[in-house]
């Protein structure tokens, strides 16, 4: 058995009533590598992301998560042992920061679950418990080092909806990554971005893949992007796996061009 495989999906279906969302889907995803999921509108991508962290309850496969000698069969766990016990970490399509808090506010909020154990989960261990204090101490740290890497350390206190929409999306990052995951799920995190944030965001997903020991899956409609920074690359449409590959393979894969990337895929040109 390869043990660098993180993740592996076999048999996945997802069907709504007489709509199948996802149509028998198996792959691997490796430990620190990106592996891209893209495909058509309506090609199932978010569907898998759904499934893989709780929100749905697959219909058929098996979704089995493999880290530090542990076993997490993911489509038998709920929501939040999801992310808390096979720390699987997700962004969404739309920005879900809390806005009204500071930028550092909702880092350490990602950290809740570090600090309530470290209480004692009692109200006077909040204020009198030694490793509450240092648990604090130790979230505020670890916000401040995302902060640096997203390049935000000096916005630590504004309102985080007041930040622009590129930082927005490297705060969801950042506070997935206070989260300490070892599967960060991120659903086009470069859409709505111009082409020197995109190359940004580009940056920091490497950085996370080779310095933090985790996987990425990454669904993403930028190519230049995908082609840019993925390991692997899962094609999907309606449903199906249509082609699994490199870059460079998945580019000049006819089936893909025809269903997906178009003609212009060579030149790195957008897909319709
Ligand atoms: N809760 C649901 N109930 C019924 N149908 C659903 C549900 N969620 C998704 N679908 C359907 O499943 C199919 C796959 O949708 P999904 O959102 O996974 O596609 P996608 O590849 O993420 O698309 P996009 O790139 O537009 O985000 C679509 O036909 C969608 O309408």
């Amino acid at each position: 058995m390869d043990t660098d495989i993180l993740l592996t999906v076999e048999h996945l279906t997802m069907r709504f009533s007489g709509l199948i969302a996802i149509d028998d889907v198996s792959f691997n995803a490796k430990n620190r590598q990106i592996t891209a999921i893209i495909g058509p509108n309506g090609a199932g991508k978010t569907t898998l992301f759904n499934c893989l962290t709780g929100f749905y309850s697959p219909t058929i496969g098996r979704l089995t998560l493999t880290h530090e000698n542990q076993v997490f069969l993911l489509e038998r766990l709920r929501g939040f042992e999801i992310t808390k016990r096979a720390k699987v970490a997700r962004t969404f399509q739309n920005i879900r920061l809390f806005p009204a808090m500071s930028v550092l506010e909702n880092l350490i909020v990602a950290q809740h679950n570090q600090l309530m154990r470290a209480s004692g989960f009692t109200f006077k261990g909040l204020f009198g418990l030694r490793s509450y204090r240092q648990a604090e101490k130790a979230a505020v740290e670890l916000a401040c080092y995302w902060l640096t890497q997203i390049k935000l350390l000096e916005y630590a206190d504004t309102p985080a909806g007041s930040l622009p929409y590129g930082a927005q999306r490297k705060l969801e990052i950042a506070r997935a990554m206070c989260t300490c995951p070892r599967l960060l799920c991120l659903d086009e995190p470069a859409a709505g971005l111009n082409p020197s944030e995109s190359l940004a965001l580009s940056e920091l997903l490497v950085f996370i893949k080779e310095k933090h020991d985790i996987g990425i899956l990454l669904i993403e409609h930028d190519m230049q992007v995908v082609m840019d920074i993925s390991d692997h690359i899962i094609v999907l449409d309606y449903g199906r796996k249509i082609a699994e590959g490199i870059p460079i393979e998945i580019r000049r894969n006819p089936t893909v061009i025809a269903a997906y990337l178009g003609e212009e895929a060579s030149t790195g040109a957008q897909p319709a």
